[in-house]
């Protein structure tokens, strides 16, 4: 396909109650869209990055401004491009993963659509539906924070995981396992929050039989995590370490991570992502589809991958009403603890322009 143009739109989202981690706390996405029109149909992309670089180095006026600069001129001077060629195509260009698997997503979305292909024929997808969890935030006290969890249960949602941080771990996580029971899959996330002199206080999490601690220290710290899968008995699984197969499979093989969390924005684009899945597959090492928060674009996309054969634990693909009163595509509704796998050519999804122009924090920075 050749590219005619490309748009990037800033949408200012609220959320539907503020999202606490150990790095900070949002009331709002700040989502970066890529819009591509080229000569055979045109495809939307989600940027998955933060408005500020405190999940990964990547932030969202940094990616716009990379894909301004430096995706979008190769795009548009390419006299043929496919989304399995942006590899070489952006290949002299170092990390900015984010910013490329956006445009590698919209390019993906143009091209499936011009081919009546929908994500989840392409990816592999094996199943019409995906199992869905819950990421649950850092609450203001206990009381507040079984409420909300109380709440997810009631909608049906089949894993909880709980955000969790030094001081805000133990007590929490024992007052979910008693209110949900032990049957109910639970999992926390510490996003790098931990380091090595925790490791002895990790290991008294091991009384709440849960699925997997995910991503308890920083992201290069691989050597810390292999000493704490050794130390306990909860599975480590990784998230932010874990930035491309190669990495993926270090990782395992050193025994740091026996469950990932596969992110396609965070891995450079969905091609990554599914070379991640069939690695893991091989290792014999369960996946799940981490979230962004993404909006109902990138949420698509997600859940089509979601479905491939390995993503055999729930993920974070939860409905869209978890984070926004109102979607930018048709929102994602859980049925029974699952999303439907979008059928329609591309992600399968309708993008509501109009909303898109009226949620814009700016003017779209379109390039021809
Ligand atoms: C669902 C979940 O927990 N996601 C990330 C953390 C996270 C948290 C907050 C975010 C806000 C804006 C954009 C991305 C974000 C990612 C994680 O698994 O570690
Ligand atoms: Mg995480």
């Amino acid at each position: 396909m050749r590219i005619e143009a490309v748009e990037l739109h800033r949408i200012a989202m609220p959320l539907v109650r503020p999202f606490e981690t150990s790095f900070g706390r949002q009331s709002a996405r700040d989502v970066l869209l890529v819009h591509l029109l080229g000569d055979e149909g045109e495809g939307w992309g989600e940027c998955v990055a933060m408005e500020h670089p405190l999940y990964s180095s990547e932030y969202v006026q940094g990616c716009s401004e990379l894909i301004e600069h430096y995706l979008a001129p190769r795009l548009l001077g390419a006299p043929d491009i496919a989304a399995e060629g942006l590899g070489e195509l952006f290949g002299g260009i170092i990390g900015h993963r984010m910013s490329k698997a956006a445009v590698e997503a919209a390019l993906l979305d143009a091209q499936l659509r011009a081919a009546g292909l929908s994500f989840g024929e392409y990816l592999g997808a094996a199943r019409s539906e995906v199992d869905c969890g819950v990421s649950v935030g850092i609450a203001r006290d206990i009381p507040s924070l079984l409420e909300e969890v109380a709440g997810y249960v009631d909608e049906g949602y089949r894993r909880i995981k709980l955000k969790i941080k030094p001081g805000w771990d133990l007590e929490p996580v024992a007052a979910v396992r008693e209110l949900i029971g032990p049957q109910m899959l639970l999992q926390v996330d510490a996003n790098t929050a931990y380091t090595a002199a925790d490791i002895e206080h990790l290991g008294r999490l091991d009384a709440f039989d849960l699925l997997l601690i995910e991503q308890p220290f920083v992201e290069e710290d691989i050597a810390t995590h292999v000493s704490l899968a050794r130390a306990i008995a909860t599975p480590v699984c990784l998230d932010e370490s874990i930035v491309n197969v190669d990495v993926a499979v270090d990782a395992i093989e050193r025994g740091a991570t026996s469950v990932v969390n596969i992110k396609p924005g965070r891995v450079g684009g969905y091609l990554e992502a599914v070379r991640i899945h069939d690695a893991c597959g091989e290792l014999d090492v369960p996946v799940w589809c981490g979230g962004m928060l993404e909006t109902g674009i990138g949420r698509a996309a997600n859940v089509a991958l979601a479905a491939l054969p390995n993503f055999t634990l729930p993920g974070d693909t939860s409905a869209s009403k978890r984070y926004f009163a109102e979607d930018l595509t048709e929102p994602f509704e859980l049925v029974d603890g699952r999303l439907a796998v979008p059928t329609g050519p591309g992600t399968g999804v309708t993008v509501r322009t109009g909303l898109v122009r009226d949620r814009a924090s700016r003017p779209p920075v379109v390039l021809a």
